[in-house]
């Protein structure tokens, strides 16, 4: 892989603040190493390390409280906007580490971007929510082509067209899932990390979001956190198990193990996937 050609290279494209580094491993967007986060004293999650393949969906799955979202959270840097929040270990974007001093967080995201469990459009029409990052990343080009083809990628256009003045909070919670999810392609993130986003969904609109996940990894690699293990079967080319162990009184979270994820289900290593996919506990 050269870094160069997997530059971010669209209109909402910022200046390059996370600089490709040397030693990006082939293939691969992101490089997971994990030693150690805290929430203050509470050591929330360990030793946990794992590469993410460019244009790839990678579900996390696990009970509650593994650490699921601390993990996905702490990938592009959006841990950082909570008190007492402290990283051990790198982060590698296509080789740097974006916990290096010299990075910008706020920068982190642009690359790296984010759609959360509750969809959360903004109090705007839905054509200003779309454009919302391109302004904010002083876009010069064609705004109304590029908002067409953000609702195009996350399949919303046909729908939204003829109201895009409207507010995109009196959308339906799937189309304002989808909003949230074109507005976060807007500026062409090479990632894109999403915490349940079919959770507050219906299945209908699940599925809808699920079709769509195969189109988007073709231009965004994906990682996903789910509790639905019939999604992560449905969507995720590899799947990682995060465990919690609290037969010492700790509650600390860690990477079980990561795999295929029609080998996981069928054919997991480790004890404890074979109970958590087998159903034994959940
Ligand atoms: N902002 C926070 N401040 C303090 N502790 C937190 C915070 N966020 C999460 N935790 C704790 O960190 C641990 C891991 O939480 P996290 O939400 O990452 O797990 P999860 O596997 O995503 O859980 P769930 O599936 O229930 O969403 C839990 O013990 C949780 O209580």
């Amino acid at each position: 892989m050269t870094t160069s050609t997997n530059a971010p290279t669209g209109p909402g494209a910022p200046a390059p603040p996370v600089p490709p580094g040397p030693n990006g491993e082939a293939g691969s967007v992101l490089h997971i190493d994990l030693k150690a986060v805290y929430y203050g004293k509470f050591k929330a999650v360990r030793d946990s390390a794992l590469d993410v393949k460019k244009g790839t969906i990678t579900a996390f799955i696990g009970p509650s409280g593994c650490g699921k979202s601390t993990v996905l959270r702490s990938i592009n840097r959006m841990n950082d906007l909570v008190r007492g929040f402290r990283f051990e270990g790198k982060i590698r974007f296509r080789g740097r580490d974006v916990y290096e001093s010299a990075v910008d967080p706020v920068a982190v995201r642009r690359y790296i971007g984010m759609v959360f469990q509750q969809p959360n459009p903004f109090a705007m029409s839905i054509f200003n929510n779309v454009a919302f990052g391109l302004r904010l990343n002083g876009y010069k080009g064609n705004l109304n082509e590029r908002v067409e083809q953000a609702l195009r990628s996350a399949a919303l256009w046909d729908e939204v067209k003829d109201k895009l003045r409207q507010s995109g909070l009196a959308l339906s919670g799937g189309q304002q899932q989808r909003l949230c999810i074109a507005r976060a392609v807007a500026t062409e993130p090479e990632v894109l990390l999403m915490d349940e986003p079919c959770s507050a969904l219906d299945p209908i609109a699940t599925v809808k979001i699920e079709e769509l996940m195969q189109d988007l990894k073709k231009k965004h690699t994906i990682v996903i956190v789910t509790h639905n293990l019939q999604q992560a079967k449905r969507v995720a080319d590899t799947t990682s198990f995060f465990y919690v162990d609290t037969t010492q009184g700790g509650r600390t979270g860690y990477l079980v193990e990561t795999g295929p994820t029609k080998e996981l289900f069928s054919n997991p290593r480790e004890p404890h996937t074979r109970d958590y996919v087998a159903g034994a506990f959940s």
